[in-house]
């Protein structure tokens, strides 16, 4: 499946058992190019359990387009207008939106430094990870935010004038970030609009990044950069983030495709 070009492959786990290794993982990944191997799992009180693997194998806790795209099978599986879907970082609710897409509720971002988390206390809106290259002053100060995972956003003038797969792993795993961080590159069209382009954590440059697209926008509006609600222009779609006042949740709207069955 894919999520605006988020690529994944999806398990059914509820009724075969699946286990992977680290190295199956990154097996699978390589042989279906997939950002993420998701494994559907029976949960207690949830329609189901998400769980994540990022390409290089390693579990991770959340995964916003993932989400979306589990959303989608369960409501078409269940018929239901709302599902629930746990995930290790937290209960998230799916919806069908206009035109096809899929929302997802992504619940409240994190923006304590021990909840990003980084190694030291730091200005959230802009954190010091000065290295080697990254000392650069064209690239402020990323601001940083958890949507379940570790984000850190660089607001620049022109995404495309960045060299990201040279620059994002530098980021990836600095000190600063005891978990490793995605590290998203945000250029601010207009207060609705914000193009991105993110480098994941344990998958590298994706066409989408939806936890990704969430802390751009957290980041955007905390800064008032932007409101609170913008269309976020990925390489691969584009996703609707709208992080409400009435809830503190962020929303995520966008496009998930089924791209083939198989059986492994
Ligand atoms: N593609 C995902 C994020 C997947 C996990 C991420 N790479 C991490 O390590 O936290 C999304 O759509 O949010």
């Amino acid at each position: 499946m894919n999520g605006a070009g988020n690529a994944f492959a999806v398990f059914d786990a509820r009724s075969t058992p699946f286990a992977p290794t680290a190295d199956q993982v990154r097996q699978i990944a390589a042989d279906l190019q997939a950002d993420q191997v998701i494994a559907l799992e029976r949960d207690a009180t949830k329609d189901v359990f998400m769980r994540i693997w990022n390409s290089d194998g390693g579990e991770v806790a959340a995964c916003g387009n993932g989400a979306r795209a589990v959303a989608h099978l369960i409501l078409e599986e269940t018929g239901k207008p709302m599902v629930t879907i746990q995930t290790e970082a937290d209960m998230l609710k799916g919806y069908k939106a206009e035109g096809g897409l899929v929302t997802v509720d992504m619940g409240s971002p994190l923006m304590g430094w021990e909840d990003i988390p980084l190694a030291e206390k730091m200005d959230v809106r802009g954190v010091d990870v000065k290295v080697g290259p990254m000392d650069n002053p064209t690239l402020s100060r990323p601001a940083v935010v958890s949507m379940g995972n570790p984000h850190a956003v660089f607001f620049v003038k022109d995404v495309d004038a960045y060299d990201i797969p040279a620059l994002g792993p530098l980021v990836e795993w600095h000190p600063l970030f005891p978990e490793g961080t995605n590290v998203g590159f945000a250029q601010v069209i207009d207060t609705e609009t914000i193009r991105l382009r993110v480098w994941e954590r344990g998958a590298g440059l994706t066409k989408a990044c939806g936890t990704g697209a969430c802390a751009a926008l957290v980041c955007a509006a905390r800064a008032k950069l932007t409101g609170r609600k913008a269309r976020l222009v990925l390489d691969g779609g584009t996703l609707i983030i709208d992080w409400r006042e009435s809830d503190d949740h962020v929303y995520m709207t966008g496009p998930v495709e089924m791209e083939f069955e198989t059986v492994i």
